[in-house]
């Protein structure tokens, strides 16, 4: 009963983005002792004594790795896994939660579809659980998994591969894809930087996905595309596509134009829905704001360290007693992940009555402020 309360948590891959991560979590959220294993950097328990001293296992090793790791764990453990619950939070499910069932102990696949946030939680972001073999640890997963304030979404391993080939596979393939064609032929109209100016949101937006999958672990988008079995059917229908595009451009005339619109648009407006194709357009419409807003070049981030109702009127009140008209206002988090509110500021505003809004900010004790973009170079 004690084990199920407060069980010891067992981390294997400690040392990656996610164990470390989870050890936070678990440590300062769910105040539970967290030990693990990691061939980088955390040895200090052999993987029989690791499983030996845990009552939660939880996996989170590199994709293409992990059924096998897994494997061995079983073998280690020799049936002491009896009574455990293993878990593992791997982008593809189906093998990691088959190697996990041939083991003793219950077994939950689960998946949060974001990378380690900087947050305490995974607020805001969707988590799929697959229930594969689950009894007594029934009432704990729950609790844990409404720690994690996640949008928990089930479906067994074989459901979340298919649909992950197009969450996952698909986006980051085309996008990948964009990343090389730009690389190729940004070259002869001036490059990334000459073509910046020329920015649709559509573009921007796409550049921003682009640059985060280059910005990321590339083993992982490696393995995504090359460990889920649904991956080369979907690049078959995708490369499909492009190809009878590219044939129907080539082709030119009117018949070409009305096949384009009829494959491409028509079928799959009516596919999607009016409803659902007008709320996806409004979406865009409101990144295309958001973007424009945050590309104003004058504009301050506040970090408000108190976080308590009437922070953010003190701060306003601020530029109101100033006469500084505000252009936007959105709250974001900085690179590091702390919460900022960052201000856009009319460019018809007085200098000297910004500058001395900002000197407020801090000697009120209203807040910190960690960037004051565009403003004139005091004389
Ligand atoms: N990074 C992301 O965006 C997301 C990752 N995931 C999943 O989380 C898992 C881990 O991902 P990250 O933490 O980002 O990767 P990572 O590469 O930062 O960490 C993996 C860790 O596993 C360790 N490891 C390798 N072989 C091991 C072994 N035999 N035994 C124990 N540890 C071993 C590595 O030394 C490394 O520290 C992956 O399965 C991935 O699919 C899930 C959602 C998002
Ligand atoms: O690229 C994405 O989809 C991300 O947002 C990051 C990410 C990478 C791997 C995952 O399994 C889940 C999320």
């Amino acid at each position: 009963m004690q084990t199920h309360e407060m069980p010891r948590i067992g981390l294997v891959g400690s040392q990656g983005a996610y164990g470390r991560w989870l050890r936070c979590f678990f440590e300062d959220r769910m105040g539970l002792r967290v030990v693990g294993h990691d061939p980088h950097g955390d040895t200090a328990l052999t993987e029989r004594a690791l499983i030996e001293s845990v009552d939660v296992l939880i996996f989170c090793a590199p994709i293409h790795q992990t059924p096998s790791v897994i494997r061995h764990y079983v073998e280690q453990a020799a049936g002491a896994e009896r009574g455990q619950l293993w878990l593992d939070i791997t982008s593809i499910k189906a093998g990691p939660v088959a190697a996990m069932l041939t083991s003793q102990a219950e077994v939950v696949g689960l998946h949060p579809m974001s990378a380690a946030p900087k947050s305490a939680t995974l607020r805001g972001r969707a988590m799929v659980v697959c229930e594969a073999r689950l009894d007594r640890w029934r009432a704990w997963l729950e609790r844990f998994l409404a720690a994690t304030e996640a949008d928990c979404v089930r479906a067994n391993a074989d459901q979340h591969d298919r649909v992950m080939a197009l969450v996952q596979g698909m986006v980051h393939a085309t996008h990948m894809a964009q990343g090389a064609v730009l690389r190729e032929l940004a070259p002869t109209v001036g490059d990334l930087d000459g073509i910046r100016p020329f920015s649709s949101v559509g573009y921007e937006l796409d550049v921003a996905v682009t640059r985060r999958i280059l910005a990321s672990n590339p083993v992982i988008y490696q393995d995504i595309q090359f460990e889920n079995p649904y991956v080369a059917p979907m690049l078959e229908r995708l490369a499909a596509h492009i190809d009878g595009l590219r044939d129907l451009v080539r082709q030119g005339d009117d018949v070409a134009r009305e096949r384009m619109r009829e494959t491409l648009l028509t079928q799959s407006r009516s596919y999607v829905g009016e409803q659902a194709v007008a709320e996806g357009s409004y979406a865009f419409e409101r990144l295309g704001y958001l973007l424009a807003d945050l590309r104003e070049p004058r504009y301050i981030s506040v970090f408000l360290p108190l976080d308590r109702p009437g922070s953010l009127r003190a701060l306003l009140s601020v530029f109101e007693q100033r006469g500084v008209n505000l252009d936007s206002i959105h709250s974001s988090r900085s690179a590091e992940g702390e919460l900022l509110f960052r201000i856009g500021v009319s460019r018809e505003c007085d200098a000297m009555a910004l500058r001395d809004a900002i000197d407020a900010i801090a000697w009120q004790g209203i807040g910190r402020v960690v960037e004051a973009a565009g403003m004139a170079t005091p004389s």
